[in-house]
């Protein structure tokens, strides 16, 4: 039986990077966790040890530091984009990097109703995300958000689902809709105001799961892809993740008391996971941008 080397690649994971800057009295900060992994021919290490090919994953830790100190972070898919870049350019045997980076927000803290210079709390655990991909010349960016916590109590429903011998579930025309929104977009062209984007793609996920009358998280997840679709050019394909945070009504009967939907047990799991990806139907070749 012949064995062989299949896909690899290698890099450092989760380099936790915070930048400072000043501009006079006022700090801006940066808080990232920045994973990068370099593909190519690395067969002589795998197969003998023979290391002269390996950019050490120390080195692309250094790097990720280095290239924070040499110029403005700035948005994270232009510094992920930079980094590919020079691994690719810099080493013959590298072909092709991936840098996925995620950022943690922080807010200024208010004192005697101003926002702080240099003092700051964590803003939550959303996390806004980008992966890019190189691939020699060309490159991928998929960017999105993580842990975005969403709940509505009305305006959601589930019925109509099929009944067998293990079904157990009521069907109701009144329940508490929540999950904990993973969104990661590709877009396509370039010259892309990040910042904006980003800004705009979150709000029209959030308006569209507000307003949008839920018969399954299904439909939900699907109305909200579709919603940025429309509004956003140059996106060109949005994948979802939507864990169904199950808010059950608790029966009060046992103390003869009612529940008109007013008292749920919060459950954790299990949860319904609802995923799904919504894309334009002339969408190009997206490459390596998802592997
Ligand atoms: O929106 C929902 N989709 C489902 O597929 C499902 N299944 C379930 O038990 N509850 C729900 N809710």
């Amino acid at each position: 039986m012949a064995i062989t080397l299949g896909p690899n690649q290698y890099g450092k994971a989760e380099v936790r990077l915070v930048t400072v800057t000043r501009t006079g009295e006022t700090h801006h900060l940066k808080d990232l966790t920045v994973s990068t992994a370099l593909r190519g021919d690395l067969a002589a290490t795998h197969l003998t040890g023979d290391n002269s090919d390996v950019v050490a994953t120390d080195t692309q830790k250094n790097t990720v530091y280095a290239f924070a100190k040499q110029s403005p972070v700035g948005e994270i898919e232009d510094f992920a984009l930079r980094l590919g870049r020079h691994f690719v350019s810099s080493f013959r045997q590298i072909t092709g990097a991936r840098v996925t980076i995620d950022e943690h927000g922080w807010d200024r803290i208010p004192v005697d109703g101003h926002p702080h210079d240099h003092a700051f709390s964590r803003g939550g655990e959303e996390k806004r995300t980008t992966v890019v991909t190189i691939d020699g010349d060309r490159s991928w960016v998929v960017s999105g958000l993580r842990d975005l916590v969403v709940l509505k109590s009305a305006g959601s429903e589930f019925h109509g689902f099929p009944r067998d011998e293990y079904t157990t579930l009521a069907e109701t025309d009144d329940r508490i809709l929540a999950t904990a929104v993973t969104a990661r977009w590709r877009y396509q062209g370039a010259d892309i105001d990040w910042r904006t984007s980003f800004a705009e793609i979150r709000r029209i996920l959030l308006e569209t799961f507000a307003t949008k009358h839920s018969l399954s998280l299904q439909q939900t997840l699907y109305a909200m892809g579709a919603a940025v679709l429309e509004e956003r050019t140059e996106v060109a394909e949005i994948r979802l993740s939507m864990p169904n945070k199950h808010h059950f009504v608790v029966d009060l009967s046992p103390f003869g008391l009612t529940n008109d939907n007013e008292v749920f047990h919060a459950a954790d799991r299990p949860y319904g996971l609802i995923e799904g990806t919504v894309l334009r139907e002339e969408a190009e070749d997206c490459g390596s941008a998802w592997q």
